[in-house]
């Protein structure tokens, strides 16, 4: 099948042979595969890697898979017809069963080893052998790398089972973190944030695993029982799956000369990383320090655009880790996040996330990544005392970078052409102290109101109360901060061309009408966790057109403050990332 035909959407893929001819394994030729790997695949214990980039692995299927759901959207930009997600042998493939692809496909997955920085400090703790060289992919198993109308896809088993790195660990995942992951891939891309997607979900009928989750009204910080749930593979897709904390790992190793390969192994990272995520920013034709110098400032510039977009959307990454920071600056790792509903500026939903990695810390997250980023290109360096010198100022300019981001965002959520700091902060502290609906807030907000009325729909009047508040001034203080936000869009009205209607069309545009709320999702995956799959269809429908109004049946239902029950309560307010 011909790609142009594919494009024109003339024809469609609707079974794994059509997939067949799409599959491409350069990948293979330009990284090194791990020489002590079991070529067939057959390599489950957990074991030390000490070199090459991959690892053979063979997924192991989940039991009995039912299909809970795909994403349509990424389905069409692929070409794949909707039945495909339902015909047998894609359902065995995506549900880690590879021993049904065509010939020409391989019947084996690889995964790959990264290292851990946590708010930039190296760790080697987390790896069972405590030298870094058993931590990776523990679960997570790329099946496939396919090229369609000229881009690249690399898909990845999410709980496909046991690989190297698996710490000892069972290798799957289950069917609510599934089920979080898949929405919240595409509610993000929906949003327009730089994300991995969503491909498709199945759930096993009949394996489950137990993890610690909170019993029902639970209000205890950590989970106090051990629940019995049903395993899911999610596969997620992405040009590729490169972390900060992958090139880590390698500039660990070029750093300690842990073998002769190590700094030609770091070498070859960078640039299949350039291949993958940045052909058409950097050409692969320079040498390699003019290379690494335009590759740490795109991704500069890729990494501030993404958490200031994380801000805009009200999105929180509680584990922002260099091992959860793609290299390709777009989200990864959907288990320790949330999206803020009551503001708060300290929002953090991961029970083991610290401040530090909080809703509006994530600027100085990124940083703290970005320095990991920066500290493994040195090795490639080392010979070039002028470009070493030239990447200590890309990183130490990285505040500014982000600052620009962050401004512009603000600007562009107020609806103002320019940032204007106080009316900012006073926002900001009357946000918290109400609290407003975050999205509910600057939603209302963009139709550009005279009163505060229609804002009204956004504030937590109990949630304020209930925290010992006093009510009394708090319209008033909105009333006045309203009246000088408008005063400042009067004034820019008067010196600039833009209506009122296009202002308001404009934050319409960047702010969003329907979140990802946590408890509208849990219901979702506890009926599918029943073999009920319609609520969760219906929510991703929501969500992946969350600028839209939609209609009155779907604004009663979804576009709703959270009820005042729910605050606090274990899986809804706060989760440890047992997943
Ligand atoms: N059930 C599991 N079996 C094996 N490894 C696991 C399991 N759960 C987590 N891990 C591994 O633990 C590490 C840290 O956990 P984290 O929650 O970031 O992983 P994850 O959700 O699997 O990751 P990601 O989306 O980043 O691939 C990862 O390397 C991951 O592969
Ligand atoms: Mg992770």
């Amino acid at each position: 099948m011909s790609n142009q035909a594919v494009r024109q959407g003339e024809t469609d893929i609707t079974c794994l042979e059509d997939v067949a001819p799409l599959a491409d394994y350069s990948l293979m030729e330009n990284l090194v595969r791990d020489p002590d790997a079991d070529p067939e695949g057959q390599d489950h214990q957990p074991r030390q890697v000490f070199s090459g980039h991959y690892v053979p692995v063979r997924p192991t299927p989940i039991e009995n898979p039912a299909y809970a759901a795909h994403s349509p959207e990424l389905f069409r930009e692929l070409g794949f017809s909707d039945r495909l997600a339902q015909s047998p042998d894609f359902m065995a493939m995506f549900s880690g069963d590879l021993s049904v692809v065509p010939e020409s496909m391989r019947p084996v997955g690889w995964a790959c080893g990264y290292a851990l920085s946590i708010y930039g400090t190296e760790f080697t703790q987390q790896c069972p052998f405590q030298t870094g060289n058993g931590y990776g992919d523990g679960r997570a198993i790329s099946v496939l790398e396919m090229v369609n109308n000229g881009r690249r896809w690399e898909m990845q088993l999410k709980g496909g089972g046991r690989t190297p790195y698996c710490r000892g660990a069972d290798g799957r995942a289950v069917l609510r973190s599934s089920v979080r992951e898949f929405l919240a891939q595409e509610h993000m891309h929906a949003l327009g944030v730089p994300t991995s997607r969503s491909l498709s979900l199945y759930v096993s009928k009949t394996e489950t695993v137990m993890r610690p989750w909170y019993s029902e009204g639970s209000r205890s910080r950590e989970p106090d029982q051990l629940l019995e749930e049903p395993v899911a593979i999610s596969t997620r897709v992405a040009p590729s799956f490169i972390r900060v904390g992958q090139l880590e790992l390698f500039a660990r190793r070029a750093r300690q000369q842990a073998h002769p390969s190590a700094l030609g192994e770091l070498g070859q990272l960078v640039t299949h990383l350039i291949d993958r995520e940045y052909p058409a920013a950097i050409d692969q034709g320079l040498p390699v320090p003019a290379r690494v110098l335009m590759l740490a400032r795109e991704f500069r510039s890729r990494l501030a655009a993404l958490v200031a977009n994380w801000i805009r959307v009200g999105y929180c990454q509680g584990n922002f880790n260099s091992d959860n920071c793609a290299a390709g600056g777009y989200t990864l790792d959907y288990g320790p996040f949330g999206f803020c509903e009551a503001f708060d500026a300290y929002f953090q939903p991961w029970t083991g996330g610290g401040q530090h990695f909080s809703f509006f810390n994530q600027p100085v997250a990124a940083e703290k990544n970005f320095d990991s980023f920066c500290s493994a290109m040195q090795p490639l360096l080392v010979d070039h005392p002028d470009e070493l010198e030239q990447l200590e100022g890309i990183r130490s300019e990285f505040p500014q970078v982000m600052g620009t981001e962050m401004r512009t965002m603000w600007a562009a959520k107020l609806g103002l052409d320019e940032f204007e700091p106080e009316l900012f902060k006073q926002l900001v502290q009357l946000m918290m102290e109400t609290p407003v609906d975050y999205t509910i807030f600057f939603r209302e907000l963009s139709s550009i109101p005279e009163t505060i009325e229609s804002l009204e729909k956004g504030f937590y009047r109990s949630v304020h109360e209930a925290r010992g508040g006093n009510w009394e001034g708090i319209p008033e203080r909105w009333t006045q901060w309203l009246s000088a936000w408008r005063a400042r869009i009067k004034a820019e009205e008067s010196t600039g061309s833009t209506s009122m209607e296009e202002r308001s069309r404009r934050m319409k545009a960047v702010n969003p009408k329907y979140t990802m709320r946590e408890w509208l999702v849990v219901p979702t995956y506890q009926k599918a966790a029943q073999g009920e799959y319609q609520p969760l269809r219906d929510l991703q429908a929501v969500l992946t057109q969350p600028y839209a109004e939609q209609s009155s049946a779907v604004e009663s239902q979804y576009n709703q403050r959270k009820p005042l029950e729910l605050f606090n309560l274990g899986g809804f307010s706060h989760y440890s990332c047992s997943s």
